[in-house]
């Protein structure tokens, strides 16, 4: 069994809750989305990735160990296009794992959700995505209940842009708090889109935003800290 990844890295966890921890990274190659702020858009061609067996990914991180290394991130793309072949690498793996997961693929998440640690699920603002519609929220939706199930530390991120209207954002949180099993378990980070410039001046609509998500849930404002710091 192969998989296809796009890059292996040793950096620091510029998004989310565990954001400056020091972690491996794996994105893999592949995605079955196209939001329209991708960072990586290479990384969605599954050909733009080099085939890795379970052993030859082990001795790649392997290598790249750090003393101050907190877990690795499976990222990409879109991991868990590849769960079968993360459920048969962290059985090997002796690391904590972080998924870093557009959400969309609930049963995949079901056959990895005992080997992850940690989870960061999108919830994807249907606006910036062509390839599904609304939808894309019930499935992300369950791949959180999912996971939190499991007891996997899951958090959501949502990327906002300037362009981001606040009536869309408040159907967006209306649906997360009637779908979500546990809502005071989940922490929602509302990511500003990179690059951060575009904010210049628009600060005031980070701040409403967070206050619709405030009403319903834990939320925190946090950037891509490694943009910032010119990390990988
Ligand atoms: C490149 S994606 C790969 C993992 C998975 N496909 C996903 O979307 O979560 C990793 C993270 O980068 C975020 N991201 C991508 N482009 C971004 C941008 N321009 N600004 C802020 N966050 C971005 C995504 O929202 C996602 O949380
Ligand atoms: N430093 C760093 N942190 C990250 N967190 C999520 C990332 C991603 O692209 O999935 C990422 C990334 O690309 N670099
Ligand atoms: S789901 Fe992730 S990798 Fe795929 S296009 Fe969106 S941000 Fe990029
Ligand atoms: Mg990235």
């Amino acid at each position: 069994m192969k998989a296809p990844v796009y890059e292996i890295f040793s950096s620091i966890q510029g998004e989310g809750l565990l954001v400056g921890k020091r972690q491996i990274f794996v994105r893999f190659a592949g995605c079955n989305l196209d939001c329209i702020y991708c960072d990586t858009p290479k990384s969605r061609d599954p050909k733009n990735g080099k085939l890795f067996s379970v052993d030859e990914l082990y001795k790649s991180v392997k290598s790249l160990v750090t003393p101050d290394l907190h877990s690795i991130c499976l990222t990409g793309g879109e991991p868990l296009l590849y769960a079968d072949f993360i459920k048969k690498f962290l059985k090997k793996c002796e690391f904590n794992a972080l998924l870093e997961t557009n959400g969309s693929l609930p049963d995949n998440a079901k056959v990895i959700s005992k080997f992850i640690d940690y989870a960061a699920v999108d919830i994807k603002l249907p606006r910036y995505i062509t390839v599904m519609g609304e939808e894309i929220i019930e499935k992300e939706i369950e791949t959180i209940n999912i996971l939190m199930a499991k007891k996997v530390y899951t958090y959501c991120k949502i990327v906002v842009l300037p362009s981001t209207k606040v009536k869309s954002l408040k159907k967006v949180v209306k649906k997360i708090r009637d779908g979500i099993v546990n809502p005071l378990g989940l922490q929602i980070v509302l990511q500003p889109s990179s690059p951060l410039k575009n904010w210049i001046g628009k600060q005031k609509r980070l701040l409403k935003m967070s206050e619709i998500i405030g009403k319903d849930f834990n939320v925190r404002i946090i950037p891509q800290i490694h943009k910032i710091l010119k990390f990988r």
